[in-house]
């Protein structure tokens, strides 16, 4: 990592606090020094940028009016997604650092779900002029360690007031060579798998949002509350994926049945989940039996956690840490209570649990939830 491109350092913290809120349930501290309102608008930026070591990726990083990434594919892959104070993240739940390992993760996850490897994030930033500078700087900490996973950096970005905070990051990858694992090559017979963790983050959500619960008992399931706060994408097994010839991936952004349902969509076809083949984790499991809640339904509709699923031909190799969670079928093959299979319908495509339609929701929408 050099300083290729940034601004002269001039900042108010020199220090690195990291700033997690590990398993202590604290969101960390950041401090009583300036306001982003009393450094300004390119002190904020300075404050930011000094913290940001510049990859092999990035030719030119912040500090001029556009930065250059190195695309020695020829091709690039870019994503965006918006993080909203309060939809994304709450500041009295999540520190800064979290906030910024989080953001950088949601972005790069999907670079990862394409099988390819995350170059660079450009990050947008807006916040309300009463914000410490020490809140953007653990943000930035945050931003910069979730890249360093993967090797990629940041290459630049803006910042703006706003009435809360705002993230719209973009990410940058390189496909070295091979093609884009799209959502729409799923064939019947192949086999669904799964990397990395679902459920978790939502069974964290549920104990933060269930107000009247008191701190020792959200001490107590540090694992999922710690889940909502930081994901932990299997970034290396999207490219290990798409070398294994997945015909179809995504990340679980909003809910594993969600996120297969694009996939089934795109594909035309049907996915079968096999209830009795998915991890549901001992975290998971107590965390549902403080709520009274249904362990199962997390794992099937949770978002936030970023893990890969892919589907794969029956002869594929699949690298370590998949499990096998379905199959892709051309049609449903089960009848339900009512005596009528899915498909008769007439969608032509969908999800199943168990052969059958999952009643229990999908997953996250934006405009749909109800909070
Ligand atoms: N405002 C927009 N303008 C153009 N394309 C969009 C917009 N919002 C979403 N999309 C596209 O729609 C698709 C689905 O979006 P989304 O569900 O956010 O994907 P993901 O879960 O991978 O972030 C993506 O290909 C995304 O680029
Ligand atoms: C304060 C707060 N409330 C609710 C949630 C839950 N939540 C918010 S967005 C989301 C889905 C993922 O975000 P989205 O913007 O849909 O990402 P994308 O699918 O575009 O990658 C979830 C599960 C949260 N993370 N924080
Ligand atoms: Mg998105």
């Amino acid at each position: 990592m050099s300083t290729r491109g940034q601004p002269d350092t001039e900042s108010t913290d020199d220090t690195t606090d990291p700033g997690s809120t590990g398993s202590t349930g604290s969101t960390g501290s950041t401090g009583s020094g300036p306001t982003v309102a009393e450094t300004g608008e390119f002190g904020l930026i300075r404050a930011i940028t000094r913290r940001l070591p510049v990859g092999a990726d990035v030719l030119l990083g912040p500090g001029d009016d556009a930065a250059v990434v190195a695309a020695p594919d020829g091709r690039v892959v870019v994503t965006t997604d918006l993080l909203v104070e309060g939809r994304h993240f709450r500041r009295d739940w999540s520190s800064a650092y979290d906030t910024g390992r989080k953001a950088a993760a949601q972005n790069l996850a999907d670079v990862a779900a394409m099988g390819a490897r995350p170059t660079a994030l450009v990050v947008g930033f807006a916040a309300p002029g009463e914000l410490p500078v020490a809140w953007a700087e653990q943000l930035a900490d945050g931003l910069r360690d979730e890249c360093a996973l993967v090797g990629a950096s940041v290459a630049g970005g803006d910042v703006s007031s706003a009435a809360g905070i705002v993230l719209g990051i973009t990410a940058l990858g390189d496909l070295a060579g091979r093609a884009p694992i799209r959502r729409d090559g799923a064939r019947p017979g192949d086999r669904v798998v799964l990397a990395g963790r679902i459920g978790w983050a939502e069974a964290g959500l549920a104990l933060l949002r269930a107000a009247e619960l008191p701190p020792e008992i959200l001490r107590a399931h540090a694992e999922v509350v710690d889940a909502h706060r930081r994901p932990h994408p299997p970034y290396a097994l999207g490219p290990l994926l798409a070398a294994a010839g997945a015909h179809a991936m995504c990340d679980v952004s909003d809910g594993l049945l969600a996120d297969l349902g694009h996939v089934a969509a795109a594909s035309a076809v049907w996915i079968d989940i096999d209830p009795t083949a998915l991890p549901v984790p001992g975290p998971i499991r107590d965390a549902a039996a403080v709520l009274g809640a249904d362990p199962l339904t997390w794992v099937l509709t949770g978002g936030d956690d970023h893990a890969l699923v892919a589907c794969l031909a029956p002869t594929a190799l699949l690298p370590a840490g998949c499990v096998v969670i379905g199959r892709v079928l051309a049609a449903p093959t089960h009848v339900g209570p009512d005596g009528t299979r899915p498909d008769d319908r007439g969608a032509g495509h969908g999800v199943l649990v168990g052969g059958l339609d999952y009643r229990r929701g999908t997953g996250w929408d934006h405009f749909r939830q109800v909070t």
